[in-house]
């Protein structure tokens, strides 16, 4: 799906304007959409399902306009909300098989067949007797990710798809996002978690104060810090210093000193030399030089 963003601002009834003049371009494959709590992500997310209607602009998806064609583009996406939820007392297999009473004209016999399919496309197939409230954090991700699935959308819409997350949920789940974008099914995701997109996404935009802070690829927003990212050895009273100057991204004890990465536009001691950027450094240097945020 080819969407295109014109314009799109959204202002809340008590004046606070959360999405601003926000221009993008989203091809097939894997978008996402980073930016720090409050940044907008939410309510652009819900604009783009539909859910809520932006105060002007216009998003055009695969040509026709949202606004005058919303029951078709309902048809056309999958929608898994921050704060997705179950109904109590249905099974794992029977609350998938409500979400395709609710979108597919499958009889039931064929609904059976689907649900046991898309169970096991996200690992929950020997779970599927299971009440699905008992369900553990990342199965219910995983399971929300089935229900968003199960009227073949051409859009996926995931906000904050891992946060709670352990690392080993956080990472199936990335992959499964990772098969879906190779079937020709657009998928954005928003997230405050930098590992979800660099691991993810080819294409992507940072969002700060609802307003588009950077878009390209991962690569091209590390490009933007190659230069001002160092490292370190330090002994205990230097690192003491350092941490209160710098941006210090990450440290790990060595032999008794401590190895330090952190983001300067000079060189912040004798000792120091460059470092391979990466987006967590990118974003954090963003953060700091582009938008005034300051991590130290
Ligand atoms: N219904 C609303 N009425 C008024 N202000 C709102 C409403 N919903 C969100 N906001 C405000 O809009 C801004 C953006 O919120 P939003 O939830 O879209 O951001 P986010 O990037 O998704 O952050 P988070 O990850 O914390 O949810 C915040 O300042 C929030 O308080």
């Amino acid at each position: 799906m080819n969407i295109q963003i014109t314009g799109l601002t959204k202002t809340y009834p008590n004046g606070h304007t959360a999405i601003k003049d926000v221009n993008l371009e989203i091809g097939s494959g894997m978008f996402g959409l980073l930016g720090p709590n409050g940044a907008g992500k939410s309510s652009f997310m819900r604009v783009l399902v539909t859910a809520q209607q932006a105060t002007s602009g216009t998003i055009l998806m695969d040509g026709l306009d949202i606004n005058e064609h919303r029951q078709k583009i309902r048809t056309l996406i999958g929608y898994l909300p921050q704060d997705f939820t179950f109904f109590s007392k249905l099974k794992t297999w029977e609350f998938l098989d409500y979400a395709a009473q609710l979108s597919t004209s499958l009889k039931k016999k064929e609904r059976i067949i689907k649900v046991d399919q898309l169970l096991d496309q996200v690992g929950l197939l020997d779970v599927r007797e299971r009440l699905a409230n008992k369900l553990s954090g990342g199965m219910k991700r995983r399971l929300g990710i089935a229900q968003a699935l199960i009227g073949e959308p051409k859009l996926l819409v995931i906000d904050e798809p891992t946060t709670g997350l352990d690392p080993e949920e956080r990472i199936r789940f990335r992959n499964i996002l990772s098969d879906m974008s190779q079937k020709d099914v657009t998928i954005i995701l928003s997230t405050h978690i930098v590992g979800d997109i660099s691991s993810t996404c080819h294409n992507m935009a940072m969002l700060n104060k609802g307003a588009v802070a950077f878009k390209g690829s991962p690569e091209g927003m590390i490009e933007q810090v190659r230069g001002h990212v160092w490292q370190v050895s330090l002994d205990d009273e230097e690192f003491n210093k350092i941490k209160t100057e710098y941006s210090v991204v990450s440290t790990i004890p060595v032999e008794g000193k401590w190895e330090v990465q952190l983001i300067s536009e000079n060189s912040p001691h004798p000792k120091a030399t460059h470092a391979n950027p990466n987006l967590e450094h990118a974003y954090v240097y963003f953060m700091e030089n582009e938008l005034g945020i300051s991590l130290v």
